[in-house]
């Protein structure tokens, strides 16, 4: 029976009746929303206005038993009709009955995706989640109504792998359900495995020895804009901020940054900071960016970073390649495809480039740099394996010895253990059919992430001492009989859970890239400079104020800089 078929006849019957009717309605709108989650403004229009209204109007009926003027009995059929209906839900997600009961979680995150959003907007995500998979004792945990997070390594595959599940949800709220996506927002598989290829193109081994010589002249520019810091003072984190940005808008749109020669005249930080918080808000609930696309001031932060992204894009296609940079593989000036994308698909990918390009490698570089300063003994002994292999007056910015530069890896690796980039994971989601990823049963239409952080920090994954940099423990794995230890604990080494860039088809294509950034640029930091906190810099508050926004934001990093030869 339809809705409103069931309400015929409201007007024949006693109030009690009335008001089982407008509960039993209610009812059916929780059933619809639940099965097909409706965003059509008039669908939901009616299903949340209309139809109490005119459950309103059929009440008014009963005025020969009840003066009920018009205000009063809509007021009643709202309240009723939205009191069944936020109960309903309460109670539904509560019960034993929802598809995720098995899992615990804290009672508001099972309630309401709102509090999901409040962690995410508080910056440490990361850290409360791990706390609740302890309190709770779980490997599965319930993040949402209809969201889980994982903590178990076995699950990854079946999970983000090639026969995997597809993106989730958030990549529909941060694209505003718009049709010119960016790479990383489509969640249909085809689609990405298309859009994905001339990424793929634009990042390979041909692709990156061009951008050697890019990356060799904005490192050698950040090497001196560190050195220039008043009394040999600056903040490092900032700084190599500014190097990542002007390296991408190199690579990327063959040029057009240049923060480290002007600093930040326009305010560039400061936009991309409030676009990436405004896009936890549209990732967190979906369903709201499709409403707060039709009301521009509502998304100004976020719309005004995804169009200087589709602008500087649409300037470079116009100027045409002045170098094959990242622009010459995404438009297609290399001809491999037979038909090349629209303008619009190509600009929609401006804010991708900018982010990922710029935020993820910048941040790891100064958590390697914090990390090496809290760590004096590895400090040291990279600048030993970076004297061996460039001493003075060798070119530390030819990549030549990389792949023997086994400490320089640990290092990296390490800190990416410590500190992933997406400490969260990225959202996945079923659909219409459930699967089993390791032991865990996920329903159909469950967002699901793999928590990286704490996969990184199990004691199942890496012993001993799961919490400490300790990028030996890298080479130890490639030699395990080298394992001394002073304690009973094993050595546990899970290479398949160590997953910094992510898995599978939609994994991080420009991996290969920024291990090449990062390792140029470390090699020539710790070649040409020695560096270390400033004077009372409170040395804990980096870790404590690192936020777990899209790509991991780092806090300032105040440090003295000094010239090696001068110090030697
Ligand atoms: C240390 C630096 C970096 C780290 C740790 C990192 C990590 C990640 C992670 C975790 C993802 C999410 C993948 C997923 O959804 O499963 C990702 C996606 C992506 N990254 Fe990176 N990234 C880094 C640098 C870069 C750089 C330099 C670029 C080049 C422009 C880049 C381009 C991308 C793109 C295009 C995607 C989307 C891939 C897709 O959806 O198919 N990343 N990255």
């Amino acid at each position: 029976m339809s809705v409103v078929g069931m309400l015929g006849g409201l007007a024949d019957l006693t109030l009690k009746d009335a008001l089982v009717r407008i509960g039993g309605a209610a009812l059916c709108t929780h059933v619809i929303f639940n099965r097909v989650e409706p965003l059509s403004p008039p669908l939901v229009a009616f299903l949340l206005v209309v139809e109490p209204l005119a459950l309103g109007w059929m009440l008014l009926q009963h005025q020969t038993h009840f003066a009920l003027s018009f205000l009063i009995s809509v007021l009643i059929t709202f309240s009723a009709y939205h009191a069944t209906l936020i109960t309903s839900i309460i109670l539904y997600r509560l019960s034993p009955f929802h598809p995720l009961a098995r899992y615990p979680g804290p009672l508001r995150l099972k309630l309401s995706q709102v509090f999901g959003f409040q962690i995410a907007l508080e910056g440490g995500r990361h850290r409360e989640l791990q706390k609740m998979h302890e309190e709770y004792d779980t490997d599965v945990l319930r993040l949402g109504p209809n969201e889980i997070i994982i903590r178990d390594a076995s699950a990854i595959s079946a999970i983000m792998g090639t026969n995997g599940l597809g993106k989730g949800p958030g990549a529909d709220g941060r694209a505003g359900y718009r049709t010119d996506r960016t790479l990383i927002n489509w969640r249909d598989a085809e689609v990405h495995a298309k859009r994905r290829k001339p990424w793929i193109r634009g990042t390979n081994t041909t692709a990156l020895k061009e951008y050697e010589p890019v990356i060799a002249a904005r490192a050698g520019q950040l090497v001196d804009m560190v050195l220039r810091g008043r009394d040999g003072t600056v903040n490092l984190s900032q700084c190599i901020k500014f190097f990542a940005y002007d390296f991408m808008s190199d690579m990327a749109f063959g040029g057009g940054g240049e923060l480290m020669r002007d600093g930040d005249v326009h305010g560039l930080m400061h936009r991309m900071d409030a676009g990436i918080k405004a896009a936890i808000l549209v990732e967190s609930l979906p369903w709201l960016s499709f409403y707060m696309e039709k009301v521009p001031s509502m998304v100004a932060k976020f719309r005004q970073l995804r169009e200087q992204g589709a602008q500087r894009a649409r300037q470079r296609i116009l100027r045409g390649a002045l170098t094959k940079d990242l622009f010459h593989y995404l438009n297609n000036d290399d001809g491999a495809e037979a038909v090349s994308p629209s303008v619009e698909a190509v600009a929609a990918e401006g804010v991708l480039v900018i982010l990922a390009g710029s935020e993820t490698t910048s941040g790891v570089l100064s958590t390697i740099m914090y990390l090496l300063m809290r760590n004096p003994d590895v400090y040291k002994k990279l600048q030993q394996e970076v004297d061996k292999f460039y001493p003075p007056g060798e070119n530390a910015l030819d990549c030549k010895c990389h792949s023997e530069m086994t400490y320089l890896e640990a290092v990296i690796n390490e800190s990416l253990r410590l500190f992933p980039v997406q400490p969260s994971g990225s959202q996945r989601a079923t659909r219409g059919k459930g699967i089993v990823a390791g032991n865990h049963y996920i329903p159909p239409y469950t967002s699901v992430r793999i928590n990286t952080w704490s996969i990184h920090r199990d004691p199942r994954n890496f012993s001993p001492s799961p919490e400490s940099f300790w990028p030996e423990r890298w080479l130890i794995a490639e030699d395990p009989s080298s394992y001394k230890s002073s304690t009973s604990k094993p050595f546990i080494h899970n290479a398949n859970a160590f997953i910094p860039f992510s898995f599978g088809p939609s994994n991080c294509v420009g991996k290969n890239l920024a291990l090449k950034e990062m390792k140029m640029v470390l090699c020539h930091l710790v070649q040409q400079v020695a560096v270390r906190f400033a004077d009372g810099y409170d040395v804990e508050s980096y870790e404590r104020e690192m936020k777990d926004w899209f790509a991991m934001q780092v806090p300032e990093l105040p440090v003295v800089v000094t010239q090696r030869s001068e110090k030697a």
